[in-house]
């Protein structure tokens, strides 16, 4: 696994913590193609009851287990959280967050292929969305995720919707 660090985000209440070793974080983006390869509608899922950040939404995956590759960590928690067997997983982007409870790096595959029903194993909901996510709140990791498929799909304007009454948010 490599060292170097690509990008990063301090997330709300994390900022002047002291460096910390990274969580690795396995995530998949799940994405609907037509049957002429165009990228279309992406899966989130809400993070369950339990967990820090429960109800927020983000992209189905987890932590790496000793030993694992973060193809394998993607598979083995896909097939846990949400049952389904998923084909090959492409590396795509990856960054660091500092939230309080963790600093975690956070490896993006993107995935096309997958067999079985979407079971919510952990009473999560799922969401299949386009931009701008209409789901909210999302997670912090989750926003630039947004920012990149915006800049890959020419999407302009706002990437997801606020849970305030203010106007939807570019970013
Ligand atoms: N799955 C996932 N985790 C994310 C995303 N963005 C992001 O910052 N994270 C962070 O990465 C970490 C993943 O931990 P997790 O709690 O989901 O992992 P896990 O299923 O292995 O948890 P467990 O230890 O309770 O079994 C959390 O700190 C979460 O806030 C994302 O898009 N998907």
């Amino acid at each position: 696994m490599d060292t170097k660090t690509t990008a990063s985000l301090v997330a709300p209440g994390a900022e002047g913590l002291p460096e910390r070793a990274p969580v690795h974080v396995a995530v998949g983006v799940l994405i609907e193609r037509d049957a002429d390869g165009h990228e279309g509608r992406f899966l989130l899922t809400s993070r369950p009851e339990g967990k820090v950040y429960a109800g927020y939404w983000e992209f189905p995956g987890g932590k790496l287990e000793a030993g694992e590759s973060v193809e394998q960590a993607l598979r083995r928690e896909l097939h846990e959280e949400i049952g389904i067997d998923i084909g090959a997983a492409h590396a795509w982007r990856e960054i660091e967050v500092d939230y309080p409870h963790a600093r975690v790096r956070l490896h993006f595959c993107k995935v096309f292929d997958w067999t079985g029903e979407f079971q919510m194993r952990e009473a999560q909901t799922m969401a299949w969305q386009e931009l701008p996510v209409e789901v909210m709140p999302v997670l912090p990791g989750t926003i630039p995720v947004l920012q990149w498929l915006a800049e890959e799909r020419a999407h302009a304007g706002a990437t997801h919707l606020q849970p305030s009454a203010g106007p939807p948010q570019a970013g």
